[in-house]
């Protein structure tokens, strides 16, 4: 019910007994508190990310329909929306891997395409249909990310061992990642867009595919990471995932945001998110009972 959470969607125990014990997520992860605690006063003001008009077209087709949002910084932040709502579009020029027809986006005050190495330095991205270095192991891959990222070489052997065994991937390090499974690739690309110790971290569908221990895991680990002050914005579709673990949300719905603010905010008087989404989003009363009748052919009544 309304209310009946902190708005913080987390019991700050953190995931059943996970102790990442080790990545400095959040921190500058070269002994530098100091300027984390600046960076951390300075994000209080700026939003993580700031999106004005932003509008994209495939063809006859609005993807995304001029969307202005500002989401504050450290906060777990889920984009729900129905299938093809627009959210993959929105993170991809979100992320500036999509150049949007009209609009900005600013990630902790840079703006994406006039400031993209300082914004591409502030984020992480777990993209939907991530494409890995299929011919690497999983150490060989977070090594290499952590040599584009510019880490010292022996900083990246340590996050890199780090993740490794946080995210139970350790066992696998040396398997080629085109040998790896749906959710052991959804665990090194976690791994990857971590490495660097973003600011800022893009997930599209981060829980699909993802058995329920992996899914606790990740859960862990991003919990521990926003605690330390950081952003996540993840896009999902499972309401009861949102409804745990986020903050603060965005409804978008034909390519419009439809609500956002916080969890209990836009949850109202609805008895949960999902009752809220689909009051949000006009699901159809009795959708399924006419998707019934128009399958009168299917069933072993028919046969
Ligand atoms: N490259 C493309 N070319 C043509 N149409 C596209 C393209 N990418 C997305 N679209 C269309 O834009 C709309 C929004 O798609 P998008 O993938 O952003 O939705 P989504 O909310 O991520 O959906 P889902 O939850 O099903 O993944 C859809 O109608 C989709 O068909």
């Amino acid at each position: 019910m309304a209310g009946d959470q902190d708005g913080t969607g987390r019991d700050g125990t953190g995931p059943g007994g996970t102790d990442p014990g080790g990545p400095e997520f959040g921190g500058t992860g070269d002994g530098a508190p100091a300027e984390r605690t600046d960076a951390a006063a300075r994000t209080d003001a700026v939003p993580a990310v700031s999106i004005r008009g932003l509008r994209k077209e495939f063809g006859q087709q609005v993807a995304v329909a001029g969307i202005d949002l500002e989401i504050p910084a450290g906060q777990f932040v889920g984009l729900v929306g129905p299938n093809g709502a627009g959210k993959t579009t929105t993170l991809s020029m979100v992320t500036g891997l999509l150049r949007p027809d009209s609009g900005t986006v600013r990630i902790a005050g840079h703006d994406v395409w006039q400031d993209p190495v300082a914004v591409k330095s502030r984020i992480g991205v777990l993209p939907e249909g991530l494409r890995l270095f299929e011919r690497l192991s999983g150490r060989e891959l977070l090594t290499y990310m952590g040599a584009l990222r510019g880490l010292p070489d022996a900083e990246v052997e340590r996050r890199t061992s780090q993740l490794l065994h946080v995210l139970d991937l350790a066992g696998a390090q040396s398997k080629l990642v085109i040998d790896y499974s749906t959710g052991m690739r959804k665990k090194i690309g976690l791994a990857a867009a971590l490495l660097h110790n973003p600011e800022v971290l893009f997930l599209d569908e981060p829980f699909e595919g993802v058995d329920p221990v992996s899914a606790q895991t990740i859960r862990g680990v991003l919990e521990r990471y926003t605690g330390s002050g950081a952003t996540v914005v993840f896009s999902s579709h499972v309401m009861e995932l949102v409804e745990s673990l986020c903050d603060w949300v965005a409804v978008l719905a034909t390519g419009r945001i439809r609500a956002h603010g916080t969890l209990a905010e836009v949850r109202g008087d609805a008895g949960s998110l999902q009752e809220a989404f689909l009051e949000l989003v006009g699901a159809r009363a009795g959708t399924s009972a006419t998707a019934g009748d128009s399958l009168d052919w299917l069933g072993g009544d028919a046969r």
